[in-house]
């Protein structure tokens, strides 16, 4: 018995179009996909003329877990995926401890295994304990299954250490994925360093502090051949060095969150630290320049950048709490709504191309296509339901999100992550 998706529309991702086709699941495969076919001996799921999508894939997840389950765990944090449409996430290793041995990497395998609601993908450490210091055992980790090295939450400071782990990572066909801050520019900022933080008075970070990173990691990819993955992108020069990389022929590809896509740190009025966030929001100048990178490809796809973080810890004032926004739940009906219903600067079919065909292709992983004989990965999207964000409806644990009260329209309602149906709303 397999399950029978009817009445839905699937989105055709070349041409945009929405074609009437039922799907047949059995195990974890895509069996048949057409206009119309046998229901009888399976369970029928009527879509209610929801839009059929590949399932999302979000390649920077704080989930938390070790250490800081306060936070989130990968219970609740593959839970608040699922129901943002996500099928694989790839969570990063600044988790208490840090995610530096293969041991860490099957705890996470297993307890994704038993407790998740998505599939998870971790990275590794590239240097011990995120010091800095000595690298980790990539080789061994790469055997325990990281899907790339990263220190995300702070950026490898010496450019000689950064070497050596892009030969190795190149040895080990595995990407370097990098926080790009250099904390000799960035110290102790807790917003861009600009006219608002000026006004404010409060330290600023400047944008130049992650595009130096930037620019010399994509050198030392030249160098070494490494596949260098940029993380969060937020700033213009940060873009541009992208762009200039990726002309020169180096192996770099990028992503870029939400927000740096939708907000500015005019937003800011540095009392609520729901708008802290690391990199920093910045002018309108960079969040344009981000929307532009990714419409004409220098920036690859979308990651949301989960960090949850405590009610208490985000109470705290602007200067001392914690950078971080949760992401996963909000992020395709904010930016369909935004960028595409609303503002018509991006199609459909472009948004879902950046939330799931890139990242699967990047980073060779299952997914990222609705096809006989696929993986029965896919998400199912109402795209007239218009609803408030409220953060008291999340899943995830956190609540710290700059966007509590926008209107936004776009919601999944319903995942299938292979073949298992795993957020269901009527
Ligand atoms: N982005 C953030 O503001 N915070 C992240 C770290 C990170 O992704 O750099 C976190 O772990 O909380
Ligand atoms: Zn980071």
């Amino acid at each position: 018995m397999g399950i029978l998706l009817k009445n839905g529309k699937l989105l055709e991702l070349e041409t945009g179009e929405l074609l009437p086709r039922e799907i047949l699941i059995e195990g974890k495969t895509i069996q048949k996909i057409a206009e119309q076919l046998d229901t009888t001996g399976h369970e029928v799921v009527d879509l209610g003329g929801g839009v059929i999508v590949p399932g999302f894939i979000d390649m920077h997840v704080h989930l938390r877990d070790p250490g800081l389950e306060y936070k989130e765990t990968i219970e609740t944090g593959t839970r608040a995926a699922a129901k943002g449409g996500f099928t694989t996430v790839a969570c990063m290793p600044n988790t208490k401890p840090i995610l530096d041995t293969p041991e860490l990497m099957n705890y996470i395998y297993e307890t994704a295994e038993k407790t998740g609601y998505c599939k998870v993908v971790p990275y590794a450490a590239i240097t011990c304990g995120g010091r800095g210091e000595e690298l980790t055992d990539m080789q061994a980790l790469k055997e325990a299954g990281a899907v790339g090295f990263t220190d995300d939450g702070v950026g490898v400071q010496v450019a000689g250490m950064m070497r050596t782990a892009m030969e190795r990572a190149k040895e080990l066909g595995l990407p370097i994925v990098i926080h790009a801050e250099d904390e000799s520019l960035s110290g102790k900022g807790c917003m861009n360093e600009g006219e608002v933080s000026k006004r404010l008075g409060l330290p600023g970070i400047p944008g130049v502090a992650e595009s130096v990173h930037v620019a010399r990691d994509a050198l030392l990819a030249e160098l070494t051949g490494a596949h260098l993955h940029v993380c969060h992108i937020s700033d213009a020069s940060a873009v541009d060095a992208v762009r200039w990389a990726k002309r020169r022929g180096i192996r770099v590809t990028a992503e870029v969150t939400p927000h740096h896509l939708l907000l500015t740190d005019e937003g800011i009025d540095g009392t609520d630290a729901n708008w802290k966030v690391n990199p920093p929001l910045r002018t309108e100048n960079d969040r344009k320049a981000c929307l532009e990178g990714l419409l004409d490809g220098t920036i690859d796809m979308i990651a949301t950048d989960h960090a949850p973080h405590s009610v208490e810890e985000k109470q705290r004032a602007f200067q001392v709490a914690p950078f971080g926004f949760v992401g996963l739940e909000t992020v395709f009906p904010l930016l369909y709504t935004e960028l595409v219903a609303k503002s018509q600067q991006m199609t459909l079919q472009q948004l879902v191309h950046k939330m799931a065909v890139a990242p699967a292709e990047v980073f060779d992983l299952p997914g990222g296509r609705v096809a006989e004989g696929g993986v029965a990965d896919l998400t199912v999207l109402n795209l007239e339901e218009e609803r408030i964000i409220d953060p008291n409806d999340f899943a995830s644990k956190g609540r710290n999100t700059p966007f509590a009260g926008w209107k936004a329209k776009g919601w999944p309602v319903l995942t299938v992550c292979e073949g298992r149906i795993t957020h269901s709303r009527p």
